[in-house]
């Protein structure tokens, strides 16, 4: 079981929380990784950190983690949802067990 755990922490909270669940998760047979959205991911708006999108196809569990801003998420995460619309369109995630 692969698990990866990609989160936005200004503040470093958040941050605190992922290294939580990745503690709690860990086990001989279960790999996780933690990916921190960090500012230069994001160019023009956009989330452009392409080798982490396609690292995700990987996992058979994704956690996501971000700050509440104005009670949403924060733009930097928003921008990382929205670049993964390629991988939802493909069904490289949801509904897909075959891997
Ligand atoms: C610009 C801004 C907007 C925020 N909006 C909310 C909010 O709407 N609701 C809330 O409960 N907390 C809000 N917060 C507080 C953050 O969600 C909180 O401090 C969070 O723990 C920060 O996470 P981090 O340390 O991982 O960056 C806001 C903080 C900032 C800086």
């Amino acid at each position: 079981m692969k698990i990866a755990i990609i989160f936005h922490s200004p503040s470093g909270t958040t941050k605190q929380l992922a290294q939580a669940i990745a503690e709690g998760a860990a086990q001989p047979d279960i790999e996780v990784i933690q990916a921190e959205i960090v500012g230069a991911d994001i160019e023009d708006g956009r989330f452009r950190n392409t080798e982490l999108l396609q690292q995700l196809t990987r996992f058979d569990a994704l956690v996501f983690g971000s700050p509440t801003y104005m009670g949403s998420v924060t733009a930097q995460f928003k921008a990382f949802a929205d670049a993964t619309r390629e991988l939802w369109e493909q069904q490289n995630w949801a509904f897909n067990t075959d891997r």
